[in-house]
């Protein structure tokens, strides 16, 4: 029998339709799921390319070509140690695993120390692009060992989605650094999706519009600099209706939203590096508060308030561009400022050049706001923050005065905008010579004897503040 080139393991969304993709370009290619289900859709879906599924764990190993390439995408967690665990006694030494799913970056540095001293390669890889970028081409983001990449190499380039004939998945760099950089894209994606939610509430609670109206100017601004996957999608549901009733889909969903752990874990890495990315901390939290449903209901209603509608809407609309502009700004600023210094710590050796062109195609934070960023990262390497690029700062100059009428203009209504708002706070702390944080030095002082530097001498200074003329 020819053996298979690759084996990927989890036949689910994201298995299935890769796996697919690969066979699509001349791979010859297998899967293991242990849903007899599974199998039996890959068959039915792969039937014009002999594409086969096996239920033995044993006889889909055998089928593969030495050294073998073993792909994973099962659920992050547990089940990759305990797929792992059932694979090592199946392996030699110099074959090779693949971890594809949204593992957390310290499962991947862990792994690959226990793989290596089993001689397996292992490399963790993040891909985005939701069923429809593993089926026709997504963004990945492989890192760890380069000779696992390299055997691997001409498939993931042949199935990746391409911009200008560029193939969206690069070596990101060495430990987990992939996993890491698809944490944050993740991050990136919460705050993202979070903002475009405040601009619906904006819309609907603040300007009375309805779902069409709301279409209608999500449809004008994708059309335009804001253009997106995410501002794609998120149009085209307010058009969806309810098979059921007949209303709109949208308004039927509950407003508690669910999540899986990738955008926490971003913000619990930034403050552990002490990097802030406030915008993204928010879009978590606000996930988080959505939850408490019955204490919002009551709350709303023991303390009502009335919401005054914005009636000036071409202005409001105009400015509300500029805002959305802004606020998508500065969550890849935020992310990428965040990759800037995991990769001093960890040594990742991350090309944010690189990285925002694997973004620009593919996954689900693709936009044509990356092409400027890719273009920022071409022209300085080692750009401080994407706010330090002339192109950016001269978009910022003209969008920044709408962005504080919009959020005045919310706060004043009582709807909250926690990324806006928190986003903006951010670019006004950040572009200021002299912040008011000489207090907190002197406060510290003050109580515990933490000691302060003073600005006209060099040294660590501690003071009395009690005798000081008081
Ligand atoms: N869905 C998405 O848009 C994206 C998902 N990801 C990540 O990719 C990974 C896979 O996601 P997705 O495809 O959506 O998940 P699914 O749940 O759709 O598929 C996972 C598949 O793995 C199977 N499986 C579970 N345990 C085992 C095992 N021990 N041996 C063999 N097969 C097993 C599951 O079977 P069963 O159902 O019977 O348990 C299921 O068929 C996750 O880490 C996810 O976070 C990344 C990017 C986008
Ligand atoms: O990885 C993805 C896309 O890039 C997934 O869509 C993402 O994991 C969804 O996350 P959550 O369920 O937490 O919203």
């Amino acid at each position: 029998m020819n053996k298979f080139t690759l084996g990927m393991i989890g036949l689910g969304t994201m298995g299935r339709n890769l796996l697919l993709n690969m066979a699509d370009n001349d791979f010859k290619v297998t899967g293991y799921d242990k849903d007899p289900k599974m199998l039996q859709k890959l068959e039915e879906d792969g039937k014009a390319h002999n594409l086969k599924g096996f239920a033995s764990l044993e006889d889909f190993i055998r089928s593969l070509e030495l050294p073998r390439r073993v792909m994973l995408l099962v659920p992050a967690g547990q089940i990759v140690d305990s797929v792992i665990k059932e694979l090592v006694p199946l392996l030699d030494k110099g074959d090779m695993i693949i971890d594809s799913g949204n593992s957390h970056f310290t499962d991947t540095s862990r792994r690959a120390t226990e793989l290596s001293e089993e001689g397996i390669h292992f490399f963790g890889m993040g891909i985005s692009g939701g069923e429809e970028g593993a089926r026709f081409g997504p963004s990945m983001m492989p890192g760890g060992d380069k000779t696992a990449y390299n055997a691997v190499k001409p498939i993931l380039e042949a199935v990746s989605a391409k911009v200008n004939g560029d193939p969206c998945v690069a070596y990101i760099g060495p430990g987990a650094a992939g996993h890491f950089v698809k944490m944050v894209h993740n991050g990136i994606e919460y705050s993202m999706m979070q903002i475009l939610a405040e601009t619906y509430d904006l819309l609907k609670n603040g300007a009375g519009y309805n779902n069409d109206q709301i279409y209608g100017l999500f449809e004008k601004w994708n059309n335009g600099r804001l253009k997106s996957f995410l501002l794609e999608v998120t149009r085209d549901i307010f058009k969806v209706k309810d098979e059921k009733t007949g209303g709109y889909l949208l308004d039927l969903i509950k407003d508690e939203a669910k999540s899986k752990g990738t955008g926490k874990w971003t913000s619990q890495v930034s403050m552990d590096l002490q990097l802030p990315i406030p915008t993204i901390n928010e879009s978590v939290s606000s996930r988080d508060l959505s939850k408490f449903k019955a204490l919002r209901v009551a709350l709303s209603n023991a303390l009502p308030h009335k919401r005054i509608e914005i009636t000036d809407k071409k202005t409001f609309e105009v400015q509300l561009e500029q805002a959305l502009y802004f606020a998508m700004i500065t969550s890849y600023a935020q992310g990428l400022h965040l990759l800037e210094q995991a990769s001093k710590e960890f040594k990742y050796e991350l090309n944010l050049k690189e990285i925002s062109q694997i973004w620009r195609g593919g996954c689900i934070i693709r936009a044509e706001l990356l092409e400027d960023i890719y273009q920022a990262y071409s022209k300085q390497a080692g750009l401080p923050h994407l706010y330090s690029d002339s192109g950016i700062q001269q978009q910022l100059e003209e969008i920044i005065p709408a962005t504080r009428a919009i959020v005045i203009s919310a706060i004043q209504n009582g709807i909250a905008v926690p990324c806006y708002a928190s986003a903006l706070t951010y670019f006004d702390s950040l572009r200021t010579d002299k912040s008011p944080l000489n207090l907190t030095q002197a406060q510290r002082d003050f109580f515990g004897a933490h000691t302060f530097e003073r600005i006209d001498e060099e040294g660590i200074f501690h003071a009395d503040w009690n005798s000081n003329n008081l």
